[in-house]
């Protein structure tokens, strides 16, 4: 299969003071075309850092990180602005909604970006509201929905522009644990429906087990990697 994401010998330092922060060491790994990774690690284990050199956020200090064909290391910022806009959708933690805009105005704006005419950027944001179920709260605001729907939101938001790769940091951070699980099958269905590529970053095992595969990282290193289809492979053959 298609390898959507590569990278090889990455590697991020930190000087604070005197010291330096190995906040990445020697991460190599592949991403395949419409697969679900989660990287799971505890706090200060690096998954923000390693989100952020693959969006492009940042620059690693030594190592490739090659997005669909192309070496966004060596991007200039200009162009790496573009391929946020472009090749990437972005899910966080606490939402990001405009609370003046619509549910069907947020998930429009990224388009606008784009130069997509109103009338087809509101055509797109109707269908991706259908996509996350969430067509009867169009004219509402992000106040008068809750955690979950405002999720749903940016999950379209996220997905309306198209993206090769969607990155979600800490995605059902804010929700309580049933509408996190909701998320979680809604973001599943969404990435196996749109043959979508889908990097997510949590503390949390559990919402892992919803991902392709786990990615566990420690100290900056990745220690594990856990191929959860074949895990249930496994269990069919028993
Ligand atoms: N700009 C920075 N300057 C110096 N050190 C940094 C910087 N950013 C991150 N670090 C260090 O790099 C390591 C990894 O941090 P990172 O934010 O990636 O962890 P994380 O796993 O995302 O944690 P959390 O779950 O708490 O967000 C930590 O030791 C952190 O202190």
């Amino acid at each position: 299969m298609e390898n959507v994401i590569q990278v090889k010998d990455l590697y991020k330092l930190y000087k604070v003071g005197d010291e330096v922060v190995r906040a990445l060491e020697n991460i190599n790994f592949t991403v395949a075309r419409g697969e679900f990774v989660a990287i799971v690690g505890t706090s200060g284990s690096g998954k923000s850092t390693l989100l952020n050199m693959l969006a492009g956020l940042e620059g690693p200090t030594k190592g490739e990180i090659v997005v669909g064909g192309e070496h966004i290391e060596k991007r200039t910022e200009e162009e790496l602005v573009t391929y946020r806009r472009k090749k990437v959708g972005f899910i966080f933690q606490s939402f990001h909604l405009m609370p003046m805009l619509t549910a069907l105005e947020n998930v429009a704006l990224p388009l606008s970006f784009q130069g997509v005419s109103k009338k087809e950027r509101l055509q797109e944001a109707v269908k991706m509201l259908q996509k996350v179920r969430l067509s009867s709260h169009k004219e509402h605001v992000p106040m008068q929905m809750s955690g979950g729907q405002q999720q749903r939101v940016g999950i379209a938001r996220a997905l309306v522009v198209d993206p090769q790769i969607i990155f979600a940091d800490e995605p059902t951070g804010n929700l309580d644990s049933q509408t996190s699980e909701e998320i979680m099958t809604l973001m599943q269905k969404v990435v196996r429906d749109n043959q979508k590529t889908l990097v997510m970053v949590t503390h949390d095992d559990n919402l892992a087990t919803y991902a392709d595969r786990v990615f566990h990282i420690k100290d900056g290193q990745i220690t594990k990697i856990v191929d959860n289809r074949r895990e249930e492979g496994g269990k069919e053959d028993e």
